[in-house]
């Protein structure tokens, strides 16, 4: 589903991730791990296509990232979900507003856009909080919201990076077991964390980034 093969990137002549091979099976959640600074931001980017790769190449379901046609890149993004830290809601839209806006984009029509998103909404468990707006929310209700903004697409792959990293960690757990759910519907999902604590019992595969290199792997 996904594989690196060989795959090196560089800012300024400095070497950030340094010959990376892995594969990631279709349906598999996994964890990618590694201090401040080992690369695990860059090495998602790579996959959803902020940044391009220097050397190797990166295979994401159907599409080879080396030969991609201009038109293909928007399907490839289209086809991948993103959470961040930060949620990155817009503070002046509801949580509906929020989840339907790439549907808008798409020009999805609003009778579809409504079961999308309630559908959405209701995945992580928020169907209550549709008319409310973000700033009124919890972390973890942010987070949530973000998370059925990644999903409403049925994206093929949810990248998440640090998704916890602002959230207490009881919550940080709760939004572990949301991704255990999304992935048991089939989503295949890779989850950048430094905190050992959410992989710790998972029995997911952890791959360890140290200074641009991978180092092993491990099961949690
Ligand atoms: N746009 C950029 N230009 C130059 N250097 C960069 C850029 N983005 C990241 N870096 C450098 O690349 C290295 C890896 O950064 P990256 O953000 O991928 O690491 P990380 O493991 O995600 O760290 P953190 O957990 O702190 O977010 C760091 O040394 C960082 O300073």
């Amino acid at each position: 589903m996904i594989a690196f093969q060989n795959v090196s990137k560089y800012y300024e002549h400095q070497s950030i991730l340094k010959n990376i091979t892995f594969t990631i099976q279709k349906g598999e959640m996994a964890f990618l791990t590694g201090p401040s600074g080992a690369g695990k931001s860059t090495l998602l980017k790579l996959m959803y296509l902020a940044e391009w790769p220097d050397e190797g190449n990166i295979v994401i379901g159907d599409f080879q990232l080396q030969s991609l046609s201009p038109s293909q890149i928007p399907m490839l993004r289209r086809s991948i979900g993103v959470v961040f830290q930060d949620f990155k809601l817009i503070n002046t839209l509801s949580v509906f507003d929020n989840v339907a806006l790439s549907l808008r984009i798409k020009g999805v029509i609003e009778k579809d856009i409504k079961n999308l998103v309630s559908g959405a909404l209701k995945r992580v468990h928020l169907r209550h909080l549709s008319d409310s707006y973000p700033l009124i929310l919890s972390g973890g209700e942010q987070q949530r919201v973000a998370i059925a903004r990644a999903i409403v697409t049925e994206p093929l792959v949810l990248l998440a990076d640090e998704p916890t990293g602002n959230l207490d960690p009881n919550t940080a757990i709760d939004i572990i077991k949301l991704f255990e759910e999304i992935n048991l519907q089939g989503t295949t999902i890779i989850i950048a964390t430094h905190n050992k604590e959410l992989f710790k019992n998972t029995k997911r595969r952890v791959l360890k980034l140290d200074s641009g290199s991978l180092i092993g792997e491990e099961v949690g």
